[in-house]
């Protein structure tokens, strides 16, 4: 059976670098899988082995049961959009994907539908050099999806773009994954891959830390808390721990209970005489969470909240929903903003 992406035991060293670390996972058809991991943590070296452009120091990374290298006709098994690599600035986007196209006996006719499903086909005859980054980035997509293949690679798809052009390949992936797709793509942001992703396969510093269901990590993470603001927090805290509340004290004084609401709390402070000042029901962002699993935050061991530094209130809502497309998207352009992206050169090069 085809379509899956097979990571087995899979570890990269550079000199003194352990890029990738016995890492082990699948990735299957019919859904997103979010590939996710702060930078460094070796998301980008894992798929360039699966697409053969590096070698293993161990293990193998395998496509429909195959190293990338033994694909009988990679550009129509797997596509890829990576970072890095540029088009000729001087051809235009059909031309290029029409060079692509010939090099790899795919018909004309399928440059004029990529272009198409891409939404690039106004400005086809264009010359590259004028591309903004989210114009190169549909490029990409266009050439991975020139071969219409069924397992795709997409490395940080979304850095850059706005938040419109984030929609657009949020939705594009999601569809390609309805479509029966094997849909494997990067991303430093939790909040984004929680939007986009069916499946997380979670890495840090080149191990594997999670591979789960996004639901079922979402369930497992978001917890609500009430945030109190007393005079008195010592008294409020042991009234509420001998009502059976889970509480701890935050860096700021305000404490922080768990598993309860605002109301119950306001009830037991009223009911022991102790004066509040603020409360209010906050939800632990999952970019908390991530940032906890892959020890790049600041984790308080006892109640697992490592969030001390945020204790005004500010993280209410969902975290997941509304943090994608907002401030994410600035933080994007600052980590990946230089070099147009495009897995076409890559791919041509395979192809
Ligand atoms: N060609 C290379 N030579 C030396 N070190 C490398 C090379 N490629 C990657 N590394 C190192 O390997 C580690 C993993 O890098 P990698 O790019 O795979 O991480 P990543 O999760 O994709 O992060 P990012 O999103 O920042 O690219 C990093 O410490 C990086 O500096």
């Amino acid at each position: 059976m085809g379509r899956v992406i097979d990571i087995q035991n899979l570890s990269k060293r550079y000199g003194d670098t352990v890029a990738v670390d016995g890492l082990s996972f699948t990735v299957r058809p019919g859904r997103v899988t979010g590939f996710l991991g702060p930078n460094g943590a070796g998301k980008s070296t894992t798929m360039r082995m699966a697409l053969g452009l590096d070698h293993p120091t161990g293990g193998r990374a395998l496509i429909d049961g195959r190293r990338y290298r033994e694909l009988a006709d990679p550009l129509r098994r797997v596509g890829a959009v990576l970072e890095a690599g540029e088009v000729h600035p001087g051809r235009s986007a059909y031309g290029h994907l029409l060079w692509m196209a010939r090099s790899n006996r795919i018909p004309a006719s399928r440059v004029r539908e990529v272009l198409e499903l891409v939404g690039l086909e106004k400005v086809a005859r264009r010359r590259v050099r004028g591309f903004s980054l989210g114009m190169t980035q549909r490029l990409g997509i266009a050439a991975a999806l020139l071969g219409d293949p069924p397992v795709l690679l997409l490395d940080e798809p979304v850095n850059g773009l706005d938040p419109e052009g984030v929609r657009w390949i949020r939705n594009l992936m999601r569809g390609l994954a309805a479509e029966g797709r094997t849909v494997f793509v990067s991303s430093h942001l939790m909040g984004e891959m929680a939007l986009t992703a069916d499946h997380l396969v979670v890495i840090g510093r080149g191990r594997l830390l999670a591979d789960t269901s996004t639901r079922e990590f979402i369930e497992a993470n978001s917890h609500s808390r009430v945030r109190i603001r007393t005079p008195e927090p010592e008294r409020m805290r042991r009234a509420l721990a001998a009502a059976g509340v889970r509480v701890r004290q935050a860096a700021d004084g305000t404490l922080e209970a768990y598993g309860t609401e605002a109301a119950r709390v306001g009830d037991l402070a009223a009911a022991s005489g102790l004066a509040v000042h603020g409360i209010g029901m906050e939800t632990a962002s999952l970019e908390e969470a991530f940032m906890r699993l892959t020890g790049e935050g600041t984790a308080a061991p006892d109640s697992g909240d490592g969030a001390d530094h945020r204790a005004t209130g500010s993280d209410t809502g969902d975290g997941a929903d509304h943090r994608a497309t907002g401030s994410d998207t600035g933080d994007r352009a600052d980590h990946r903003a230089a070099g147009p992206r495009s897995g076409e050169r890559r791919a041509g090069r395979r192809g």
